[in-house]
């Protein structure tokens, strides 16, 4: 297998970058427009100094969800305004429902995430649900984003839940990316890990650790300093470029397998995938030095250590036992650990970092 590694053609991030979005569009095409979330609708186009209509931009509000109802309606505007550059604007939802929906009319696609909740602006996927929120499938495009444009100030104005629920993302990179390695399993991009795609997993994890706590009480003063800028390079690019360029292992896998449970759904992806990170930790035996690294940091910036933070308190030993088996499908990637991983397994594995998680407590 050839080592593979892939990236968005341009990064721009900063506080007021927004004020470069009509330029980045026009070099890119002759008519844009900007598909929103009703929050950045109304909290970030409203408030920018940028008059939209004035450069030519149209504006769309998102509907809710990444599904193929919300991409009909999408690819019909496309075609009747005669879009040549879609920019999506908001939270992983909308910008995976941008990042197809050009990819399906072969335009070009501008991502501007305002809250770096997830890695999924940089990526060249996306998650399809059905229009009642149920995972279908990953879709993946013919190439990443052209450009991913990411305003700081924006960014620290949304409530800290998204940036914390970020760094739970980001952690997992550098733990799944080691698992991928020592098992030479393939990554994101169809091919193995490249030197880049780990030095950047690691750079990663190293940035979380050391800034990520001064970033949350920074977000939490809505205010943009080197650590915030740092955090959002962290949440954002690097742990994109890692888990597309060096892959995914039991994190990911734990966390679609906690979606089966109702319970979590109104916790968001990146706090499921600390907690899987935490399993994960325990599956594949890890140094205790790094177990109590990993606590220490989730403890500190706010990511769920037991079941109960994910509204697991009462679950079921039943239905616990559903999601481990679920993470061990055989296309899920908790495979790229090493050695035979069972359902019984990782059970045990989230029983135990719940276990350690509450004795900390
Ligand atoms: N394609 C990939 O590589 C990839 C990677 C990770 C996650 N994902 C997908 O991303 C999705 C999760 O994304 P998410 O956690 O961002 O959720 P989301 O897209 O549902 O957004 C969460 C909420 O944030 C709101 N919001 C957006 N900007 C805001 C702002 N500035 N201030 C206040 N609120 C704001 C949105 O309106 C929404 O209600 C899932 O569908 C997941 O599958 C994709
Ligand atoms: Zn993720």
């Amino acid at each position: 297998m050839l080592k593979k590694a892939v990236f968005p053609s341009k990064y721009l991030q900063g506080a007021g970058a927004l004020t470069e979005l009509p330029a980045l569009c026009a070099a890119l095409g002759s008519r844009a427009m900007i598909l929103a979330s009703p929050t950045a609708a109304s909290q970030v186009l409203a408030k920018a100094r940028v008059d939209w209509a004035a450069e030519g931009i149209a504006i769309e509000v998102f509907q809710g969800e990444c599904c193929e109802e919300e991409l009909a309606r999408v690819a019909e505007l496309i075609k009747r305004k005669k879009i040549t550059v879609l920019v999506g604007m908001g939270g992983g939802k909308t910008i995976d429902t941008a990042k197809i929906a050009a990819d399906r009319a072969r335009i070009a696609v501008v991502v501007v995430p305002t809250i770096a909740s997830t890695d999924a602006p940089t990526s060249g996927c996306a998650v399809l649900y059905s229009k009642d929120g149920i995972f279908d499938k990953v879709f993946y495009q013919r190439s990443n984003p052209d450009a991913v444009l990411v305003d700081t100030a924006v960014i620290a104005a949304a409530p800290t839940r998204f940036l914390v629920s970020g760094m739970g993302d980001a952690l997992a990179t550098w733990f799944e990316a080691q698992s991928c390695v020592r098992t030479t399993s393939v990554n994101e991009c169809g091919g193995l890990c490249t030197a880049a795609g780990l030095s950047i997993a690691r750079l990663c994890y190293d940035t979380l650790l050391s800034y990520g706590d001064a970033a949350r009480i920074a977000n939490d003063q809505h205010v943009v300093t080197p650590a915030l800028e740092r955090i959002v390079e962290a949440n954002i690019l690097l742990s994109g470029l890692g888990f597309e360029s060096a892959g995914l292992a039991a994190a990911h896998a734990i966390h679609n397998g906690l979606t089966a449970l109702p319970e979590t759904h109104a916790f968001y992806h990146g706090e499921k995938v600390a907690f899987g990170v935490l399993a994960g930790l325990q599956l594949s035996d890890a140094a205790p030095a790094d177990v109590d690294a990993v606590y220490t940091f989730c403890e500190k910036v706010g990511l769920p250590t037991t079941l109960a933070a994910l509204g697991l308190a009462k679950v079921s030993p039943q239905a616990l036992a559903k999601a481990a088996a679920m993470a061990c499908a055989p296309e899920q990637s908790i495979h790229h650990e090493a050695g035979t991983i069972t359902p019984e397994k990782t059970l045990a594995a989230m029983i135990a970092a719940d276990a350690i998680g509450r004795s900390r407590q």
